[in-house]
């Protein structure tokens, strides 16, 4: 039986990669830098207290060096030291390493979400995605008036580089009152909308950003986002799970596509997973909103999984809630939470399955702004006859998606070298 889960912790790089400068993120760690605030004493929590503003209703505690046991016996940290030079701070290496680890390097041209996932699939991005560069005035003057006529608007707020839930404190109370829907761009290729779930409407919400798909096609914009929040006011407003990601389709045919076409297999998605790759290659869609619940979605979908069956979640919050909040003590303890969680998981693994554990980009929670970071991420995985130990720096983040055409059987992947042994 073939079954594989991978499971993608958002923006979970480790640091070392070879292009950093060219994107100004030289020094980027995402594990190195928590794991040093860990260690330094800066990232302690009491019960009950908060991690941020920006966190306020997700009260959690954790205290002194960074503690990723199980994590670790799958080979994290020596993964993290061979692409970084550096043991991480504070933590020491386990004895015994159960795990197959390296550490991947991307070749997509750009650092976000769409690019790493579809890479990992076996897809690089080697074009080059449109952006809005300017920081104020971002949207072209004729974008946003087709926009305001086809979604029969009165106006858009913003218009500009923001942080999701910055923005919402300086413009939410002015969207309640005018009904004009948020827009804001970042470094990345992304038009993101957002709207007050009640007072405008969430299905409305999704009615404007399917126009602005459209109307963005010609500008090669990777992503537009829905960002619904409730709240009444700038203290209390929060983004909520109803969150919804318009992506291009990918350029070829992923693995996720190739395992359904070619093998009539299943591809489960939990989390945002679907619509990243434009719900190609996805057989079944499952919700699921916050790490406990996504965990939980995936083992469900593991313990009813048949052969030929790859189930990828994504685990946003580390890069939605802490990375782009530069929340070390939240991801620092989300961390050890998703940690924690992972013996249920091998537990609930058959010889024969394959797991794997990779991210899609940095969000380094150290680092100035709150942009993503270019760096290697971890490639952390067991069973399917593999043997622990290391499997070296990997040159693409498409030795992933060669090595889940391998495993299935499909027809290779024009990028990327397997790691399983033949
Ligand atoms: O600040 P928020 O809204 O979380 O936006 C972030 O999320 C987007 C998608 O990852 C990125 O483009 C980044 O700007
Ligand atoms: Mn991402
Ligand atoms: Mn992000």
């Amino acid at each position: 039986m073939k079954r594989a889960v991978v499971l993608v912790l958002d923006s979970f790089g480790i640091g070392g990669a070879l292009d950093a400068a060219e994107f100004g993120d030289q020094g980027a760690d995402t594990l190195g830098s928590i794991a040093l605030a860990c260690a330094e004493g800066r990232a302690d929590l009491i019960n009950g207290d908060v991690s941020s503003t920006s966190n306020k209703r997700f009260p959690m505690s954790r205290t002194g060096p960074l503690l990723l046991p199980n994590l670790a016996k799958l080979g994290l940290f020596h993964a993290h030291l061979a692409s970084t030079g550096q043991l991480a701070a504070g933590v020491s290496l386990p004895d015994t390493v159960i795990g197959s680890y390296g550490h991947a390097q991307e070749i997509s041209s750009g650092k976000d979400t769409p690019s790493g996932h579809w890479e990992l699939a076996g897809v690089p991005v080697l074009f080059d995605w449109g952006y809005f560069l300017d920081t104020e005035h971002s949207f072209p003057a004729s974008l946003v008036a087709d926009l305001i006529a086809q979604a029969k608007l009165s106006g858009i707020l913003g218009n500009c580089h923001a942080s999701g839930t910055t923005i919402l404190e300086q413009l939410g109370e002015e969207h309640v009152r005018s009904n004009q829907p948020i827009c804001y761009t970042s470094a990345d290729s992304v038009f993101q909308i957002a709207a007050h779930e009640q007072h405008f409407g969430l299905e409305r919400l999704y009615e404007v950003c399917e126009v602005a798909r459209e109307l963005l096609m010609p500008y090669n914009i990777a992503r537009v986002i829905a960002r619904p929040f409730v709240g009444e006011t700038p203290a209390d407003f929060t983004r909520t799970g109803n969150r919804r990601d318009y992506s291009i389709k990918p350029p070829a045919p992923t693995v996720l596509d190739k395992l359904v076409t070619e093998r009539q297999g299943q591809v489960v998605s939990v989390g945002k997973i679907a619509d990243i790759y434009a719900h190609s290659g996805i057989t079944k869609n499952v919700k699921a909103t916050g790490m406990d619940a996504l965990f939980n979605a995936s083992l469900a979908e593991l313990a009813r999984a048949g052969d030929s069956t790859l189930i990828m979640t994504n685990f946003v919050d580390f890069d939605s809630s802490f990375g782009h909040r530069r929340d070390i003590t939240g991801y620092a303890a989300e961390l050890e939470a998703f940690d924690r969680r992972l013996p249920e998981l091998l537990a609930q693994l058959a010889p024969s399955d394959l797991l794997i554990l990779t991210a899609d980009h940095g969000c380094d929670p150290s680092w100035p702004g709150t942009e993503h970071t270019r760096e290697q991420v971890p490639v952390l995985c067991i069973g399917a006859g593999l043997t622990a130990g290391s499997l070296g720096q990997r040159d693409t983040f498409a030795d992933i998606g060669q090595s889940l055409a391998q495993y299935f059987g499909t027809s290779p992947m024009d990028y990327g070298t397997s790691f399983l042994s033949e």
